[in-house]
């Protein structure tokens, strides 16, 4: 939810805006529950759940309406419930501050609106909260709970301590887990909260990411590229990209010459170079050996379409358990090999074809198709276009972001290595939809400089900046 809000902000709609139609919502369900004339309590908390109230207070004109604020104005913890609050008294509306438990009182009320706390609250309730709460179960009044009854945990129905008894709980935009082991009505309203902020990556994708400031090395990811051959770049661009996108630690294994190459191209990288000129069967003990410690394989970029090649890809992912990403060449392998590995397929369009998926110019089509053929390989597809399709064949992700720039090459090594650093943190699809993001705004960021004329080390540069949520809010 914490997500699609901020991608809700960044679509233009803000939170204040959400805050409005919740309280809209509360008051259209008040008066489903109480006619005209009655008097209506409301007992509001100091964060956006006493807000949602605040502002039904202020919809309910033909009610007589007492607004109860449980703690002290001044610790009202959020700006917009702030602002709602000081709305309120501008207006000279009937308000009463509870910051003393002892006195909190109801005047015999026929509806009370719970909305103390929300889905912002775990663990037992405080006071005054806990006394109100006993005196909204004691009084004979309806009542009406926003959001969750305050004390429950909306994701388990469990209370840790005395919570509210609710007759009605009014949720907004979706049903939440724990309403349904409860004993109440509950009406889910919308909000106004945009399909796009839920179909569409957004800032708030990133949250995911927030590192724990306890964490040690090998926490964020030991992620090995296997790669190179033809090619000398495209794996070294792959490695980089892990340590861009927050890996702690990027290994190459790929052939000798390509090895040399690639520690040139940077002292960052753990290169470990095997015999011949392409990758073959003989290397896939070593390399399984190897793949073993580490969080994530990263399989194709660079590694070109040697029969020996795809033949190695193919024995290893047979007998490899662990998280992959494959692109490139490796992709043939991926219909018609047995494995226990996760694995998540970067193709475009033109590759996916090859693997036996179908595509569309339309996006929404192409979204189903992407869906389907997931489910049919039981892998996550990251699908790569102007409009990024990632799907694990049961939930999907759009991502808008990038531009026409990055169909220089490289870019596309530059995500999957990125996807392999994530996907040691993230769940797969997660991983693939934030990496399609991030790597998209990198380009982006790129082209503002750039142009057309960007280069997939530009991206590598820009990709930190891409992964932070806070220069999107
Ligand atoms: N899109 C949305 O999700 C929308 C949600 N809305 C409403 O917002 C609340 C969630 O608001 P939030 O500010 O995050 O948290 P709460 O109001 O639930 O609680 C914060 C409040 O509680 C105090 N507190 C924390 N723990 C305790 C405790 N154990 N006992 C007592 N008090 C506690 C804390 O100090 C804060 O003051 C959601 O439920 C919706 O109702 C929207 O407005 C619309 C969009
Ligand atoms: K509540």
């Amino acid at each position: 939810m914490a997500a699609v809000d901020v991608n809700a902000e960044s679509l233009g709609v803000p939170r204040k805006q959400l805050m409005e139609s919740s309280g809209n919502a509360v008051a259209r369900v008040c008066r489903d529950l109480t006619d005209p004339g009655s008097s209506v309590a409301i007992v509001a908390g100091r964060g956006n759940n006493g807000g949602d109230a605040l502002v039904a207070a202020r919809f309910l004109k033909e009610y007589d309406v007492t607004v109860h604020l449980l703690g002290r104005p001044e610790t009202i913890s959020t700006d917009i419930a702030r602002e709602n609050w000081e709305a309120l008294v501008a207006s000279e509306a009937d308000i009463q501050t509870v910051t003393d438990s002892a006195t909190f009182e109801l005047d015999d009320p026929d509806l009370v609106v719970d909305a103390m706390l929300g889905t912002g609250v775990t663990g037992a309730l405080r006071e005054p909260e806990a006394t109100a709460a006993r005196a909204l179960n004691d009084s004979s009044a309806t009542v009406l709970s926003v959001d969750v009854p305050s004390g429950v945990d909306a994701d388990t129905g469990e209370a840790a301590g005395v919570a509210v008894e609710a007759d009605h709980v009014v949720t907004f935009h979706d049903d939440k887990p724990g309403l349904g082991s409860l004993d109440c009505d509950v009406t889910v309203e919308d909000i106004g909260i945009p399909v796009a902020a839920e179909v569409f990556t957004g800032p708030g994708d990133l949250l995911s990411l927030r590192r724990d400031p306890q964490s040690h090395k090998g926490d964020h990811g030991d992620v090995l590229v296997v790669g190179g051959g033809p090619y000398t770049g495209a794996p070294a661009l792959a490695a980089q990209a892990a340590l861009r996108a927050g890996a702690d630690l990027a290994r190459v294994a790929c052939p000798e010459h390509v090895a040399r190459e690639v520690q040139g191209y940077s002292e960052n990288l753990i290169v470990r170079g095997f015999s011949g000129d392409h990758l073959a069967p003989d290397h896939v003990p070593e390399l399984l050996d190897f793949a073993a410690d580490r969080d994530v394989v990263v399989f194709g970029p660079g590694l070109g379409d040697h029969d020996e090649s795809l033949a190695a890809v193919r024995e290893f992912l047979a007998a490899y358990d662990g998280t992959a990403v494959v692109d490139a060449d490796a992709l043939q392998v991926v219909p018609d090999v047995e494995t226990e590995a996760t694995l998540i397929c970067t193709p475009h369009q033109g590759e996916l074809v090859k693997m036996g998926g179908e595509t569309d110019t339309d996006w929404e089509t192409r979204r189903e198709l992407v869906r389907e053929f997931a489910a049919d390989l039981g892998h996550v597809l990251l699908v790569k276009g102007a409009y990024d399709v990632v799907s694990d064949g049961d939930e999907d992700r759009v991502n808008r972001t990038g531009n026409p720039g990055m169909t220089v090459g490289g870019t596309g090594d530059v995500l999957a290595g990125a996807t392999g650093a994530l996907a040691s943190v993230l769940p797969p699809l997660d991983a693939a939809a934030v990496a399609a993001y991030a790597n998209g705004r990198a380009g982006d960021a790129a082209a503002d400089e750039f142009g057309g004329g960007l280069v997939a080390t530009d991206l590598l540069e820009r990709l930190p900046a891409a992964l932070e949520g806070d220069q999107h809010e």
